[in-house]
């Protein structure tokens, strides 16, 4: 998992993950490239891109810029937006002092996702001026007046209106909207949230931030694993719906809003989150709800988040994880998983790991009881055909110790196979020990009693009793290895157990003494021989046998 990126706080995750069937994720460097840049700059009627804009346009930018902190040399600027709008201004040529003359900062109201805007009061040559920029609908709520062609104008509903619909034309781009407003404040007033009203309305910021080309395949693959995805972003409804429009695989997304959550009671919640794609303007306490929601629903939630008010929702998800570039301390030490680098991709191949386990676990379970059932249909079986039972305690154990402990061992911390492979999108608790596993225990318990089978009839047409029960002894070890080694492919591990094994069984039948301690007899040439032919019928049956089952679990 470090190779990938990811770190585990704690081993209970990959197998949680491996269960997960949720994923709620951010938008922001996890879909996107999250390097949010200037587009473009309106006064609410007309755009221009940040490279051509106007007087009028950069005026909006320069207020824009002094409702942004101010810049610290020792430390990046803690939001994203506010640092693509102080690039943007100064790649444009514009400053905070353009239109404020001798503009100097005397206190703010920091953004906060609740708040949804970031507020500066500065004193000017013509006293104190108030400069807001953040969500539209926050923002233009606040307003009660409009700059229209340099001159003020009424802000009527009807205005209102267009304004609204122009954000979303932005915002349907897939761009982040922020509108733009100032007031003059009078000298003794104190900037509070009850004092952001009576704003002018200057004009829109757009700022892009291009969707990576590797997160639409993610997308795609998390949805082939069964696991049902859903963006959750501050963002506005249509900067989300464009932007899921273009990653995800279903033809239209069903977007729904925070404050829209926030009108229903848990009973519609639970019945609208199953059918949910994206959820937009969404802060931190309606992720808590929609986590507890997916849980009441039965599901297994993994839920991303960066900021500290994050930290309860990542808490709460069965899988916590955090954003390791953009996450805050308070959300790192709330997750389970911390992602290095906030991408989709990472998170599926941490979650293509816990679906390893389980068929890792699958295999070592049919290993062991698999093997036993075979054990025991071969000496059942034999019985009732002989009378007698072929092979004596001592050499039961010995089969037990030989197939059971270093080889099953081997196949569940062997290194997990095919992390691109698509099988391992279809493993999962259900799926890896359902009708999977009984069929996968049915199968090596069948070729185990074969190979027993075919070596000790083959044994006892051509000689004794004991050289039969000693030749039965190796199929009966020599097949589960061959099938252990199948399974476990070229893994060193695998490979170590399984010919280890097989060398000391080797060296128990043709060491006179052990041999004899354990009821058998040093086997000859023609005796190996039927051992091994019976060991190589018996598997090639298994590999013919094995896609066809493969095909039935499915
Ligand atoms: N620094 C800021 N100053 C003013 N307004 C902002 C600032 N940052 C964001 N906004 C506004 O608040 C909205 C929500 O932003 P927020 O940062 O909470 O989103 P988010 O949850 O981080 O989304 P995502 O995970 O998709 O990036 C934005 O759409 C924007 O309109």
């Amino acid at each position: 998992m470090a190779d990938l990126g990811a770190l585990v706080r704690n081993p209970r995750t990959i197998e949680a993950l491996g269960r997960a069937d949720v994923l709620c994720f951010d938008k922001t460097g996890t879909l996107t490239e999250g390097t949010l840049q200037l587009a473009a700059v309106g006064d609410g009627d007309q755009e221009l891109p940040a490279d051509r804009l106007d007087t009028p346009r950069k005026a909006v930018l320069a207020a824009a810029l002094r409702a942004t902190p101010p810049a610290r040399q020792a430390e990046p600027m803690a939001h994203q937006t506010d640092r693509a709008v102080m690039a943007g201004a100064r790649r444009a040529g514009v400053a905070v002092r353009q239109g404020a003359p001798r503009w100097r900062r005397t206190d703010a109201l920091p953004f906060e996702p609740s708040r949804a805007y970031h507020a500066t009061a500065g004193r000017t040559s013509h006293g104190l001026l108030l400069s807001v920029k953040g969500a539209p609908e926050n923002v233009l709520r606040r307003c009660v007046g409009r700059r229209h062609r340099g001159a003020p104008a009424p802000l009527d509903p009807d205005a209102v209106e267009a304004l609204t619909a122009r954000a979303e034309e932005l915002a349907a781009a897939g761009r982040r909207v922020l509108a733009v407003a100032e007031r003059p404040m009078a000298d003794d007033e104190e900037l509070t949230d009850e004092a952001v009203r009576d704003l002018v309305f200057l004009g829109f910021v757009a700022l892009a931030d291009p969707v990576r080309t590797s997160a639409a395949p993610a997308t795609r693959r998390l949805h082939e694993a069964g696991v049902h995805t859903v963006m959750l972003t501050g963002d506005h409804p249509a900067t989300a719906d464009a932007i899921a429009a273009r990653v995800s695989d279903v033809p239209e997304p069903k977007v729904c809003t925070g404050p829209e959550l926030d009108e229903l009671d848990d009973a519609a919640l639970d019945a609208l989150l199953p059918t949910v794609d994206v959820i937009a303007r969404c802060s931190p306490h309606h992720k808590v709800r929609i986590v507890q929601a997916y849980q009441r629903l039965g599901r297994v939630v993994a839920m991303t988040g960066d900021g500290a008010n994050d930290a309860p929702a990542i808490r709460l998800a069965d899988v916590g994880i955090a954003l390791g570039r953009r996450g805050t301390p308070a959300a790192t030490a709330a997750a389970d998983l911390v992602v290095g680098d906030d991408r989709l991709e990472t998170i599926v191949s941490a979650l293509m790991e816990g679906r390893a386990m389980w068929a890792s676990v699958r295999a070592a379970l049919a290993i062991l009881i698999g093997g036993n059932l075979g054990e025991v249909t071969f000496s059942v079986l034999t019985a009732s055909l002989t009378g007698g039972t072929p092979l004596s305690a001592r050499q039961i154990m010995l089969v037990n110790l030989l197939t059971d402990l270093a080889p099953a061992l081997a196949i569940a911390v062997r290194e997990p196979t095919g992390h691109t492979g698509e099988r391992l999108l279809r493993e999962g608790p259900h799926r890896s020990l359902g009708t999977a596993l009984t069929n996968e225990m049915l199968l090596r318990g069948v070729i185990t009693a074969l190979g027993a089978g075919l070596a000790w009839f083959g044994a006892r047409l051509t000689g004794r009793r004991r050289r039969a029960s000693t030749v039965a002894l190796a199929a009966l070890v020599g097949t589960q290895l061959a099938q252990t080694l199948a399974t476990g492919g070229l893994d060193r591990h695998v490979l170590i157990a399984g010919l280890g094994s097989a060398a000391v069984l080797a060296g128990i039948v043709q060491t006179p003494g052990v041999s004899h301690f354990f009821g058998c007899t040093p086997l000859g040439p023609v005796a190996w021989g039927i051992t091994l032919g019976s060991i190589a019928l018996a598997t090639l049956a298994g590999s013919a046998l094995t896609p066809l089952l493969r095909g039935l679990a499915d």
